[in-house]
């Protein structure tokens, strides 16, 4: 079965950001979701592993390959999306994919021409392909990168920060392509939004400040906090006053008033309940130290 190691991977920048520390992780088959917040350390991870950087030091093996070292190999079984994907040119879609794949070895051109086919209808913009790329909205931008990925049936899909600035309805359209596409591969998403991690994935990791704070289960994330989450609605105003006093790992507002989640071992003095803890109280309770 294929697998992707990460072992004690580091990568410090010139300016001296520790960007990876001793980074860890198994990863399997199937969707995989990074989460960490900006600066986490998920992009160099990411980059890294798309052999686009360098590390400092560690080791990272995908099945056979020394991935550090086989770059070029490793290039073949590879689909990247990365965060920004470059500058958008005047190309129509299907021009554009063409070209993608020749660059990645497709000679033929009658078997361009059904790839390219083929890909523009998985990811439902064949009938958009005869516009330009650059005035594709942002989700069909998005699909159009998943598209490029998936040229030359890549073994390791790295998709980062994908649905950033996507409205519910786009999202939603770009969740189900991914898990279609994530059964098949080893798929890594990047993403600072738990909601993506919840929606997709079974397998993550949480990252922050260089360092892997969590790898597991997502249900087994959830089972870390179990019990441990209280909820109160508090008054607009009283918020800092309760940040003072309790360990809040959320706050937002419900119609119109702060619902705060705090962690504790007990239940704390104070008109809380019990909430049904979330992926998102063990990504705060993660980032600070709390479990
Ligand atoms: N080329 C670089 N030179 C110097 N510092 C860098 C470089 N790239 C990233 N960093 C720093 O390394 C840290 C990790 O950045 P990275 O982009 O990997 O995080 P991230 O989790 O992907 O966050 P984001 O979502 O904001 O990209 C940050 O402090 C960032 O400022």
């Amino acid at each position: 079965m294929l697998q992707l190691s990460i072992r004690s991977l580091n990568k410090q920048y010139a300016n001296g950001v520790h960007a990876l520390k001793d980074v860890t992780l198994t990863i399997q088959k199937g969707m995989f979701g990074l989460l960490g917040p900006n600066g986490a350390g998920k992009s160099s991870l990411m980059r890294t592993l798309a052999t686009l950087q360098d590390a400092d030091s560690g080791s990272v093996q995908l099945g056979e390959l020394d991935v550090l070292r086989e770059k070029e190999k490793v290039r073949q079984v590879l689909g990247y999306l990365p965060q920004e994907f470059g500058v958008y040119p005047r190309s129509s879609a299907v021009e554009l994919l063409d070209h993608l794949a020749l660059l990645k070895g497709v000679t033929q051109r009658a078997e361009r021409k059904e790839l390219v086919d083929y890909l523009l209808q998985k990811v439902n913009l064949f009938e958009h392909r005869k516009k330009a790329v650059k005035s594709f909205s942002g989700g069909m931008r998005q699909r159009f990168g998943i598209a490029q990925c998936l040229i030359g049936n890549p073994k390791l899909i790295i998709v980062d920060e994908p649905t950033a600035g996507l409205d519910p309805g786009e999202r939603n359209r770009f969740y189900n392509l991914l898990s279609e596409i994530g059964e098949e591969a080893i798929l890594i998403l990047s993403t600072h939004i738990v909601q993506d991690v919840r929606e997709l994935c079974t397998q993550m990791a949480i990252m922050n400040r260089g360092e892997v704070l969590y790898t597991g289960g997502v249900d087994e994330a959830l089972d870390l906090i179990e019990g441990k989450v209280y909820e109160k609605r508090i008054e607009k105003g009283m918020l800092q006053d309760y940040r003072e006093r309790y360990a809040v790992i959320s706050d937002k507002l419900v119609s119109g008033k702060p619902l705060i989640h705090v962690f504790a071992e007990e239940d704390p003095a104070g008109d809380f309940k019990l909430a049904e803890a979330n992926l998102e109280d063990v990504f705060f309770a993660k980032i600070n130290a709390l479990v």
